[in-house]
C-alpha cells in the first residue's frame, strides 16, 4: 500500500502480511508511518489521504470499499486499540453498557447471555465484576487499557491492531497488558510501537519501518540478535540502554 497526504508520501509501497493467529510487531520512530498504516487498514484515514494498492482483511478489500462495508468489517473482522484507552472508551457510559454494544451488534447476544459474556470478558483480565458499573474515569490507566483491549477482542475479530499499548503505563501494569496480548486465541495481532523491547515480548515476527518503507523484517530472535539495517541496530541499542545495557531487550 501507498498513502499520500497531498504531495507527501507517508507510506511508500509497503508489503506486509499478518497470517491467521500470527503476532507481528510494527516498529519505527516517530513519523515513520506506523499509525497511518493502521488507519489505512481500518479504512479510517482522513478525507485528504489517498491510498493506492491493496489492503485485504479476512478476504475483504479495504481500498475503495464503501462506508457500509467498512463498518461491517470494523469490530467484527478488525479491531483497533489506540494509544490512549481513555479516548477509546465513552466517558459518560458505564463499562457494562459499552461492552454490551459490540456483543449485541456483532454476536447477537441479549439478556442473561449478554451479561454472562460481559462478566466472562472481565474475568479474563482479572477485573472484578463491579467494573461493569464503573465509568472509564473511575478506573486506573492499566485497568482502562485492559478493558479497551478485551472489548476489542470481544467479537473475536480476525485481526486486532494495537497502537502503543503500554506507553503510559508503569512496568508492572505493562506486563499485564502484554500478557493479555499474548493470549488472543485465533485473533491475529499487529502490534505497533516505537519500542522494540515491548514488541519483542509478544511478537514472533518484527517489521521495521522508516520514512514509510520497510527496512527490515524477520523472526524476532534473529532481528534482535543480528539486525542487518543500521536503523534497526539503533532501535535495539536504544532498548538495551533503557533496560540497563546488558543482553537482549
Ligand atoms: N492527517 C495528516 N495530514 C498530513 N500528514 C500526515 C497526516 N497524518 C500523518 N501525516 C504524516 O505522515 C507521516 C507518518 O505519520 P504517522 O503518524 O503514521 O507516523 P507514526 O510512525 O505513527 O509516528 P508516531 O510514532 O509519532 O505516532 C508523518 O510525516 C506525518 O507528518
Amino acid at each position: 500500500m501507498t498513502v499520500r497526504f497531498g504531495a507527501r508520501v507517508a507510506v511508500d509501497g509497503i508489503d506486509l502480511a499478518v497470517g491467521p493467529g500470527e503476532a507481528v510487531g510494527l516498529i519505527g520512530g516517530s513519523g515513520s508511518g506506523k499509525t497511518t498504516i493502521a488507519l489505512a487498514v481500518l479504512g479510517l484515514l482522513p478525507a485528504g489521504a489517498r491510498v493506492t494498492g491493496s489492503i485485504t482483511v479476512a478476504g475483504v478489500e479495504v481500498v475503495g470499499a464503501d462506508d457500509r462495508d467498512l463498518r461491517r468489517l470494523r469490530g467484527r473482522q478488525v479491531s483497533f486499540v489506540g494509544q490512549d484507552a481513555l479516548t477509546a472508551l465513552h466517558p459518560l457510559m458505564t463499562v457494562g453498557r459499552q461492552v454490551s454494544i459490540p456483543l449485541r451488534r456483532h454476536l447477537g447476544l441479549s439478556g442473561r447471555a449478554l451479561t454472562m459474556a460481559a462478566v466472562a470478558l472481565l474475568e479474563r483480565v482479572d477485573l472484578p465484576v463491579r467494573v461493569l458499573r464503573a465509568y472509564p474515569a473511575q478506573l486506573s490507566g492499566g485497568q482502562r487499557q485492559r478493558v479497551a483491549i478485551v472489548f476489542a477482542m470481544a467479537c473475536r475479530p480476525a485481526l486486532l491492531i494495537v497502537d502503543e499499548p503500554t506507553s503510559a503505563l508503569d512496568t508492572t501494569t505493562q506486563a499485564g497488558v502484554l500478557e493479555l496480548l499474548r493470549t488472543r486465541h485465533h485473533t491475529s495481532l499487529l502490534l505497533i510501537s516505537h519500542d522494540i523491547a515491548v514488541v519483542s515480548q509478544v511478537c514472533a515476527r518484527l517489521v521495521v519501518v522508516r520514512q514509510g518503507r520497510v527496512v527490515e523484517q524477520g523472526n524476532t530472535t534473529r532481528v534482535l540478535a543480528r539486525p542487518t539495517h543500521a536503523y534497526t541496530r539503533e532501535l535495539v541499542a536504544a532498548a538495551q540502554a533503557l533496560s540497563g545495557g546488558t543482553g537482549a531487550p
